[in-house]
């Protein structure tokens, strides 16, 4: 197929002809937020010109409008991670709450002393302090599959860890520090071999690769909508129907009910028992909107487009032997580059960079045990998606080099 067209599709991005005192925008920290185009940001304003309404069973036509576009947007969310349909995607405000929405819902009434959840060193906060905090509170334990040295799953440590003991593997798709894609479906078979669920977090893979949820076969799969041209403030949760049937409700009151006596209630159908309140609906009908964006653009063009820059710029960072480089080689990671340069700290680095009107992260990136174990306190971070280019990898290689002649 044809590749991206980087220059078309940079004109359905605004913001990207911003320009710093003259100084060109390089965004290039597209793990933590990507950007959003014109038709998402209009699906928005079309909403709240058209046809804004409370969702589920109005009378009038504006809410019968908003209903069907904000319950149609859960069956686009489905058929783009191939789930079943919409009884199997619950809308979240992103995947830290998808997590914390299982890990309560589920894990606060199956987990207790004996049960193990079994993690990886490489999770970011919103699954490792989650499940770390639910095995506090039922007396549980979390074991972590360790990482070799160029930042992959030790398989072998993973085989050892998941036992009949455990309840729960909730693993991360792709790193967002290390550029690691883990072999989740291999993990939720030796999950399942030993009756534990398995709870894939996908928040860096969904943006960026083909998923099939049942090709995978996790029993959970959460990613959120800012990271793949979407607005902020929505994500989705995948479940198996079986088992989020099964599930308590995470939150209480409106919308997630069918009826309501004094003395009980019984809860709605899938998905909304897990919606409760009204929702989001301008954020999930952009949701939908982001998806049809993405399925337009090609996932795998975008695929192939990303990784094909996030390799450049690994080899052009390389070209320095100052640099360490996280995570796998060149051509087995996804679109981003986690480094650090010798006698420079990533923060100044990153300021410094922004100087040039290049935009990458400095910290943890939210992996903080992750960087314990990589002996480093921070990483600089480059991630890359559809409409950036490889002059912009060029821009940020020329920006780390004033860097260097700065700080050497
Ligand atoms: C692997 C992974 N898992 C969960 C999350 C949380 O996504 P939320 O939409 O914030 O809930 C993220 C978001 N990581 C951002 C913010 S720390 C980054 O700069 O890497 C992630 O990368």
């Amino acid at each position: 197929s044809a590749p991206l067209d980087v220059s078309a599709r940079r004109e359905e991005f605004p913001i990207l002809d911003r320009e710093f005192d003259g100084t060109p925008l390089v965004y290039l920290d597209n793990a933590a937020t990507s950007q959003t185009p014109k038709r998402v940001v209009e699906s928005i304003t079309d909403y709240y010109y058209e046809y804004n309404a409370n969702v589920h069973r109005g009378i009038h036509n504006l809410s019968q409008e908003a209903s069907i576009a904000y319950e149609e947007a859960h069956d686009t969310v489905a058929d783009f991670i191939g789930a079943a349909g919409r009884e199997e995607i619950v809308f979240t405000k992103n995947t830290t709450e998808a997590m914390n929405l299982v890990a309560y819902a589920w894990g606060l009434n199956e987990l207790g002393p004996g049960d193990e959840v079994v993690l990886t060193e490489m999770e970011h906060h919103a699954s490792l302090v989650t499940w770390q905090q639910i095995a506090k509170k039922t007396g549980a334990e979390c074991r972590y599959i360790p990482i070799t040295d160029d930042g992959r799953l030790d398989m072998d440590a993973a085989r050892e860890l998941i036992t009949d003991d455990t309840k729960m593997v909730s693993v991360v798709h792709a790193s967002n520090t290390l550029g690691t894609v883990n072999p989740v479906a291999t993990l939720a078979d030796i999950a399942h071999d030993h009756d534990s669920y398995i709870f894939v977090d996908g928040a860096q893979s969904a943006p960026h690769m083909a998923v099939d949820v049942q090709d995978i076969d996790c029993d959970f799969f959460a990613f959120s909508a800012h990271k793949m041209c979407g607005p902020t403030g929505i994500g989705a949760l995948y479940g198996k129907e079986e088992i989020l049937d099964a599930m308590e409700p995470y939150l209480y009151g409106g919308d997630m009910i069918l009826k309501v006596t004094f003395e009980d209630t019984d809860f709605n159908e899938l998905p909304w028992k897990f919606e409760a309140g009204t929702p989001s609906i301008s954020e999930g009908i952009a949701f939908a909107e982001a998806v049809e964006y993405i399925e337009d653009v090609g996932i795998d063009r975008i695929h192939d487009h990303s990784t094909d820059l996030a390799a450049y710029a690994y080899e052009r960072l390389s070209e320095h032997d100052d640099v360490e480089i996280y995570g796998p080689g060149p051509d087995e990671r996804s679109p981003l580059v986690a480094f650090n340069i010798d006698g420079l700290h990533a923060h100044d680095l990153a300021s410094i960079v922004n100087d040039y009107g290049v935009a990458i992260r400095a910290g943890d990136h939210c992996t903080q045990p992750l960087h314990d174990v990589l002996g480093a306190s921070a990483s600089a971070r480059a991630s890359f998606y559809l409409y950036n280019t490889r002059e912009e990898v060029d821009a940020l290689v020329e920006a780390v080099d004033e860097a260097r002649q700065i700080f050497a």
